[in-house]
């Protein structure tokens, strides 16, 4: 299939230059794209249909087609076996398929079938409706958010769409191409868990937050940045939300461009593939993927296109059956257990343990996985008890945010100076 020229040297007529992003093509995509999009559309309206609920226009999410990973890439074998797989999935009622996707956007057995807690988009479409000049609110159940992360993920999925039409995914790829190359989040960790013999320090560069509100007034992203390598952490997460954590990809680009060293998680809301090329194109080196967000199919699908990006993916759990889910998946590296009911803001350390305990501890050592205690850790006993519960890693915001001195904050959390100056 021949692909369209992005680049300057026009290809020869069936191959396009093997590049790390050469899959991403204008080409036959405007009209492969468009047909999967139609189908994608068929399939929701019918499964929306089926489910007895209102068929609401699927939104223009970054379907297979448009992200197909092809030209002599990681992907291009095991990328057919996930198709082959998504196939299956349908059949099977499982997840990640376009159908399943509409049938879980309908509100269909949202629990106890993929194990995704909220509803991806509202179920009957948004609450505002336009008939001619006029606009009306129609609220109802459908489409109203049952907690503040079904809320983000909702407004996620309007923002990208926008983001996207903006610029779509072969837009992006002069950009990825001169975006710094990103640097390895996991074997970071691994070192400084051996130089300190201490979890791995993911310190958060975090303005503001849902459950906390304003955490830092005086909040200069790069200076915060600097201080936290400076004091010892192994790795960044910078939040680029804006409505709800006051962050932005301005901030992860800037701290990347001032030269900290520290790789970069993008710390924001994945609900489309779009975003992960988008958060490469802004330095980023790692990204988040929620498993109470996304559908099992998804996250494999997603963790092949950050294995071709070059990026570390840190899949975060919240309770036994998202780990077992995860446990599930190939090639899953690390994975985050995060202390915090995103559903309710509950907080309570004592989760990583639960989660750790007995055979799931077992497989994750047996797959070497590095396991990130996130959410509520404030002293040293805090570190220590994940610690002893088997994490390598924590991933930390609001104790070292809310100092006068965020990196000096480090030592008293650790209770020691893990700086590399410092450290035994
Ligand atoms: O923190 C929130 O209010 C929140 C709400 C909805 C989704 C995610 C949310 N937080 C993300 C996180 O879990 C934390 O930023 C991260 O784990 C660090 O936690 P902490 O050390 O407690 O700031």
């Amino acid at each position: 299939m021949e692909a369209l020229a992005i680049g300057s040297a026009p290809p020869r007529p069936g191959f396009a230059a093997p590049t790390r992003y050469s899959h991403l093509r204008r080409p036959r995509t405007l009209a492969v794209a468009a047909s999967a999009r139609r189908l994608l559309a068929a399939a929701h309206m019918d499964a929306a249909a089926a489910a007895g609920g209102r068929p609401s226009p699927a939104p223009a999410r970054c379907t297979r087609a448009e992200t197909e990973p092809e030209v002599g890439e990681v992907a291009t074998s095991s990328h057919a076996a996930l198709e082959a797989e998504a196939a299956g999935a349908t059949e099977q009622g499982d997840n990640g398929s376009p159908v399943a996707d509409a049938a879980a956007a309908a509100g269909a057995s949202i629990e106890g079938v993929d194990g995704i807690r909220i509803r991806r988009r509202p179920v009957t479409g948004p609450s505002v409706h336009y008939v001619g000049p006029f606009q009306f609110r129609l609220e109802n159940e459908g489409n109203t958010p049952r907690n503040i992360l079904e809320k983000i993920v909702w407004d996620k999925d309007a923002e990208v769409s926008q983001m996207k039409e903006r610029r779509p995914l072969y837009m992006l790829k002069g950009a990825l191409e001169a975006a710094p190359p990103a640097r390895d989040f996991v074997g970071a960790l691994k070192a400084s868990y051996d130089r300190t013999g201490l979890p791995a320090l993911i310190a958060e560069v975090k303005k503001a937050s849902p459950s906390r509100g304003v955490l830092r007034e005086d909040f200069d992203p790069v200076q915060i940045a600097q201080a936290y390598e400076k004091n010892g952490a192994a790795c960044l997460s910078v939040l680029t939300d804006e409505k709800y954590f006051q962050g932005s990809f301005n901030n992860l680009e800037a701290i990347r461009n001032a030269g900290v060293q520290c790789p970069l998680l993008c710390k924001e809301f994945i609900v489309d593939a779009w975003q992960l090329y988008y958060a490469r194109s802004k330095g980023a080196d790692a990204v988040l993927l929620i498993a109470a967000v996304l559908p099992d199919l998804d996250i494999k699908y997603m963790l092949k296109i950050c294995k071709i990006l070059g990026m570390s993916a840190l899949v975060e759990v919240h309770d036994e059956r998202e780990m077992d889910r995860v446990l599930g998946i190939d090639g899953v590296q690390l994975i985050g257990i995060n202390n915090r009911n995103l559903e309710t803001f509950e907080v309570d350390i004592s989760n990583t343990k639960k989660l750790l305990e007995g055979e799931r501890g077992q497989m994750i050592a047996q797959k070497d996985i590095i396991v990130v205690g996130e959410s509520g850790l404030f002293t040293p006993d805090h570190i220590s008890f994940v610690q002893n519960a088997g994490v390598k890693a924590v991933l930390v915001g609001e104790s070292l945010i809310k100092q006068e001195d965020p990196g000096k904050a480090i030592s008293g959390l650790f209770g020691k100076d893990i700086s590399n100056t410092g450290a035994a």
